[in-house]
């Protein structure tokens, strides 16, 4: 089995506003959020790839007209805007796109990552 995967980094700010209002996530703030989307294959194509990591530029061009410099609550239309959620909506629109995804991560901060894998 081969095994790609490719990093992609927005901004957002949002609010976990079903914490208790004394957690620190509760209050309004912001990340520099990592994805990184993993593509599985037992196969290769002509070329020797899963599949060409520039295909992949679509996910980026989604998450900047989408998430990008936005509020996410606002976005989603509610207040769970979690690294897990993120990381399922993004696996969610990627394997749509792309037969061949098998994962989805999400870094909020540098010492943290969600994962959807199914
Ligand atoms: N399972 C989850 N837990 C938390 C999430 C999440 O999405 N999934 N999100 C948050 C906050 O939004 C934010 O990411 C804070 O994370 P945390 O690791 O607590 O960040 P800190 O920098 O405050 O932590 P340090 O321990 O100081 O590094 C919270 N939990
Ligand atoms: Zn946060």
């Amino acid at each position: 089995m081969y095994t790609i995967s490719k990093q992609f980094t927005f901004s957002a700010s949002h609010q976990l506003l079903n914490l208790p209002g004394d957690h620190p996530c509760h209050r309004l703030h912001g990340h520099n959020y990592i994805v990184e989307i993993e593509l599985r294959s037992a196969t290769l194509n002509s070329t020797g790839f899963v599949r060409d990591y520039n295909d992949l530029d679509a996910l980026k061009q989604y998450i900047d007209d989408t998430l990008d410099h936005r509020h996410l609550n606002e976005v989603f239309g509610h207040d769970d805007t979690t690294a897990e959620n993120l990381a399922y909506f993004l696996y969610d629109w990627s394997k749509k796109q792309w037969p061949e995804v098998s994962a989805v991560r999400v870094s909020e901060t540098p010492k943290t990552w969600a994962e959807y894998r199914p």
